[in-house]
């Protein structure tokens, strides 16, 4: 096993502007939906992972970890820590390109553990696209934008029409962001 790190973005990748819709450096981004894991404020479990545009093409996202995302007493379940990596590049990719695109690979490098009760303060950016394809990473640094880093990230999103949420997933899926003020069909580019 090696550690040495593949190219990234992989050669051919374009740099990719911010679309001009995209909200402001400063805006908090909210939630997208009420019921999702990562941010949704329904799910009292879930991690509540809140995140305000940087600038250009950086999200600065915050995740306190509590006991219910634990894996070993007292510490942070890996694969929760990945969910909240999922979530904070996948809002950096969908609101600062404003295309519908899902997660196609997700690597993670866990790197310090992370114990209940700290905040991981994750910094997300878009390195590149090429095609349909749109190549994220990711520092999450323990209780402090300049703490030490904890866990690093690297997500190939895919950009999907969206039909993929409605054949795949909840037929009123589009209407339902609608009614919680993601209007995607109107805000969004959507073919990709
Ligand atoms: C979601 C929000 C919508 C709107 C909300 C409003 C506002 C809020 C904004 C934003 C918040 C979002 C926050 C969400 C955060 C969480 C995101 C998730 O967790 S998403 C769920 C997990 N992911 C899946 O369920 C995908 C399942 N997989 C698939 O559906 C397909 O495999 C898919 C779409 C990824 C690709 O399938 P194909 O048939 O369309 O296309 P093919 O040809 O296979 O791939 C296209 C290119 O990508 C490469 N590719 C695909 N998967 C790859 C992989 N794993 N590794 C490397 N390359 C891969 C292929 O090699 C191909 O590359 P070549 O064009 O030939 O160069």
């Amino acid at each position: 096993m090696t550690k040495q790190a593949q190219p990234w973005p992989p050669a051919g990748a374009e740099p990719a502007p911010a679309h001009p819709k995209a909200p402001g450096p400063g805006s908090e981004l909210g939630v997208h939906f009420t019921e999702c894991f990562g941010c949704g404020d329904e799910l009292e479990g879930g991690l509540h992972l809140r995140s305000t545009v940087a600038d250009g093409l950086t999200v600065r996202s915050r995740f306190t970890v509590t006991k219910n995302h634990q894996g070993a007493p007292g510490l942070a379940h890996g694969g929760l820590l990945a969910c909240a990596f999922d979530e904070a590049l996948g809002t950096t990719v969908g609101n600062l390109l404003r295309r519908p695109a899902v997660t196609g690979r997700l690597e993670t490098d866990f790197r310090r553990p992370v114990p209940v009760g700290s905040t991981l303060h994750i910094e997300a950016r878009v390195d590149g696209v090429g095609g349909r394809k749109i190549y994220a990473s990711a520092d999450g640094r323990l209780d402090a934008e300049d703490g030490p880093v904890a866990v690093r990230a690297r997500g190939l999103f895919v950009m999907v029409g969206l039909e993929h949420f409605t054949s795949h997933g909840d037929p009123d899926a589009i209407e339902k962001f609608r009614e919680q003020g993601r209007p995607v069909r109107e805000d969004w580019d959507i073919n990709p």
